[in-house]
């Protein structure tokens, strides 16, 4: 990585974690619940990505979930895409723990360059420039045997979970939040996490940018690669596996779709 890039990466880790802090906070207050808790812990959670990247990053585009789509990112060199609340539904939950806050930075002409996410209720933020060494207690069960775990929304599960657990010999697990599933992945808590049917890149970019920084294989589910800061910002499907099994994945979303 860059200088330039893991300076990127550690701001991306401190506002992932200050949002996420902001969270933990507005949940344990109490006062509110239910589509009211999401709601707010949306916009609060957005409001301070927006102003710490307006103060320390003023040239910079950005692509929020919960703002507007200001254009002039299409012409921008750096573009924040950030999520502030993935996982909205898990956040306001009571005791759910499957939620995340995403902060990547997407380079012209290279890609994701940096990100981080935050997993606010684990108290551990992931992301490019490091790796958190000590070990996680996680989000899953722990393995009672070497079994692979398929991740997978626990709301909108692909049509093809099944058959990509089958392709590798495992069992399909739910799990809430993108970022959530992919750092479960990251974590080796699981073993692949796949999705189709709706998403938008603030969902994936960077869950992905961590993930690849990580060492894992990420791709659309037709084996092209994931591209962000387009036209169009649906991006519907991905996968986030292990390396070796790719090649069993693929060959079997492509049996399978
Ligand atoms: N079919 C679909 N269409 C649009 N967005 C979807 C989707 N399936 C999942 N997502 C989004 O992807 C994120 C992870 O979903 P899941 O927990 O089901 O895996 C959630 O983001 P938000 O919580 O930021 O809205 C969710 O809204
Ligand atoms: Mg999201």
């Amino acid at each position: 990585m860059t200088g330039g890039a893991s300076v990127d990466a550690r701001l991306a880790a401190d506002l992932a974690a200050a949002a996420g802090e902001l969270l933990v906070a507005l949940r344990a207050e109490g006062g509110l619940s239910g589509t009211e808790l999401g709601d707010a812990g949306d916009q609060q959670a957005n409001d301070l990505l927006l102003e710490r990247l307006r103060a320390e990053r003023p040239d910079d585009a950005v692509l929020s979930e919960e703002s507007a789509d200001d254009r002039r990112r299409l012409a921008a060199d750096r573009v924040w895409i950030v999520d502030p609340l993935d996982g909205t539904r898990e956040y306001r939950t009571e005791g759910r723990r499957d939620w995340a806050v995403h902060v990547a930075l997407w380079f012209a002409g290279t890609g994701l360059v940096a990100g981080a996410v935050a997993l606010p209720a684990l108290g551990v933020t992931y992301d490019t420039g490091s790796m958190p060494v000590e070990p996680v207690a996680g989000l899953l069960d722990p393995r009672a045997d070497d079994t692979p775990r398929v991740v997978v929304s626990g709301s909108r599960p692909p049509t093809f979970s099944d058959a990509v657990a089958d392709a590798v010999g495992g069992v399909v697990t739910p799990l809430g939040s993108a970022g959530a599933k992919a750092m479960a992945v990251v974590r080796g808590e699981a073993d692949a996490y796949v999705h189709a049917g709706g998403q938008y890149e603030w969902d994936s970019a960077a869950p992905v940018a961590v993930a690849e920084a990580a060492g894992l294989f990420c791709s659309r589910i037709d084996g092209s690669p994931l591209r962000y800061n387009s036209d169009d910002v649906y991006l519907p499907d991905l996968v986030i596996c292990r390396p070796e099994l790719s090649d069993t994945i693929l060959a079997a979303l492509r049996r399978a779709r």
